[in-house]
Formats: structure tokens, sequence, C-alpha cells
């Protein structure tokens, strides 16, 4: 498979060796929009960037017939926009918060458990995501996945960072050192506290889904999620 990176920081990078221990080849680094662009050479675009840049990324792709994995954070108020377009052009296209498979697992695990508290007034729950210091958005991308989970299966009705209230999950942003990705949900009650908590150890989970999701897109058109890739139910 001949990929193109868009975003060549920590993850590009990562990716970069990821896909070609698995035989892929990359045939474009794109860091910069002035940069000229071969989509004709590329079977897939991997996008990790900036929150600024994804969208022309990701979009421009679209318009070339390229099919996109994206992970990158911050840029969602244009999602909708943005699949308007993949429709458009019968282009392909995969999004994820989160690439892992620890990560994907831990979401069902979070609505699963979501469900069980759901009726219980006495817990309230709240998260906290520590990531490194250089990352740009908050909170992660992740960590709004965890709540919209939280949502669609209690009574709580939004999200906010440091702030709670009777229907508000309270989300708490750490920076510090470097950090790769650690998400914790807590349901506190008087007498006792339920925890569940992910911990990446480096950033190899993140790169190895999504050159696995670049595999699994070769293809097919569409808007998927990882969910389709990695059959969880
Ligand atoms: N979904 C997931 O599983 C994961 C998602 N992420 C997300 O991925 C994104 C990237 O993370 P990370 O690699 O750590 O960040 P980095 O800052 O290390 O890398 C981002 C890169 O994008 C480059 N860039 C800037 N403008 C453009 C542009 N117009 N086109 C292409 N590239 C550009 C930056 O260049 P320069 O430095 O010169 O500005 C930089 O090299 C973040 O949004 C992060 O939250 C991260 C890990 C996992
Ligand atoms: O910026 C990062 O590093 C990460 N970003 C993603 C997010 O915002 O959830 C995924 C992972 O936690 C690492």
């Amino acid at each position: 498979m001949k990929i193109g990176l868009f975003g060549y920081g920590k993850m590009g990078r990562m990716i970069e060796q990821i896909a070609q221990d698995r035989g892929h080849s990359i045939v474009a680094k794109i860091d910069d929009p002035s940069q000229e662009v071969d989509y004709s050479s590329m079977d897939v675009a991997i996008d990790f960037s900036t929150p600024e840049a994804a969208f022309d990324n990701i979009t421009n792709c679209f318009k070339s017939n390229v099919p996109v994995i994206s992970g990158t954070t911050g840029w969602l108020d244009r999602f909708e926009e943005a699949i308007k377009i993949c429709e458009e052009h019968k282009s392909a296209f995969i999004y994820a918060s989160n690439f892992s498979l620890g990560v994907n697992i831990f979401f069902e695990l979070n609505k699963h458990l979501a469900k069980m508290m759901g009726e219980l007034n006495q817990y309230k729950v709240s998260m906290e995501e520590i990531h490194h210091t250089q990352k740009l958005d908050a909170p992660s991308g992740t960590a709004i996945t965890l709540a919209e989970g939280i949502i669609e299966n209690t009574s709580y009705q939004d999200w906010k960072l440091d702030e709670s209230g009777d229907k508000t999950i309270s989300i708490k942003s750490v920076r510090e050192g470097m950090v790769p990705g650690t998400h914790s949900i807590a349901y506190k009650s008087s007498v006792d506290t339920i925890e569940i908590k992910h911990e990446a150890h480096n950033r190899e989970g993140f790169a190895l889904g999504a050159v696995i999701a670049s595999e699994w897109i070769q293809g097919k058109t569409g808007v998927f999620s990882m969910k389709d890739v990695l059959n969880l139910s």
C-alpha cells in the first residue's frame, strides 16, 4: 500500500515505522500547507496533523479520490461538512479520536458501565485525562468520545471542563511531562468509588490502529469507524 502522511510529527513518524514494518511504503510526507501534493501516488492518506490543518487535508484528499484515515483531534466542529464532501466525491473515511485497540475496548466498557450506573443517582461521574505538555487541544478527543458514551446511556446531558452539575460530566485535563495518554472515569458516592482507567504506555497502539484501518479501507466507499474495523460489538 502506498501511504501519504499528512502531519509528520510524533504520530506521523511512528506510523511511518509501523507501516514500513508491515510492508507498506510512504510516498509523501506533508507537514506544511504550501507543499505540493501528488494525490495520484497514494492508495490512502493518513492524517495526524493539527486542529487547524485537518479539515483541508482531509477534504482535499476526498476531492482527489484518496481514502482518508484521520486521528487529528480538535477539528470536529467541521466533521459533518467533511462527511458531506466525502459522500459527494464517493470517497472513503475513518475518523477515530483514538485508534488503539485498548481504547476501543475501553469505549465499549465505558458504555456498558454507564448503562449499569444510569439509574443509580447516588453516584456522580467525573473524568480525568492526562497528556504531554505539547498537546494543543483540551479536553482530549478520547475524553469527548468517552463523555458522549456516558451521555448516550445515562441522563447526563453535556460535559464541561472543570465544571460539574447534576446533568454535566466534569472533565479535568492535566498536561504534564511526556504522558502519551491516560483516561479515567470515576463514579463516586458517599460510600465508595468505582473507577475504570486506560493508560497508553507509548504511541505504538495508536499508530498500529491507524495502519490497520488504512489496510481495511482499501476498495471501500463510505464513512466508517474503528468499531467496523475491529468488529467490536
Ligand atoms: N486518534 C488517535 O489515536 C491519536 C490522535 N492524536 C492526534 O493527532 C494529532 C497529531 O498528534 P502528534 O503527532 O502528537 O502532533 P505533532 O505536533 O507531533 O505533529 C503534528 C504535525 O503536523 C504538522 N502540520 C502543521 N500544519 C500542517 C498541515 N497544514 N498539513 C500537514 N501537517 C501539518 C506539524 O508541523 P509543525 O510542527 O511544523 O507545525 C507537526 O509536524 C493531534 O491532533 C493529536 O491529538 C495523537 C495520537 C493518537
Ligand atoms: O495528542 C495526543 O497525544 C493524543 N491525542 C488523542 C486524543 O486527543 O484523545 C489520542 C491520544 O490520547 C493521544
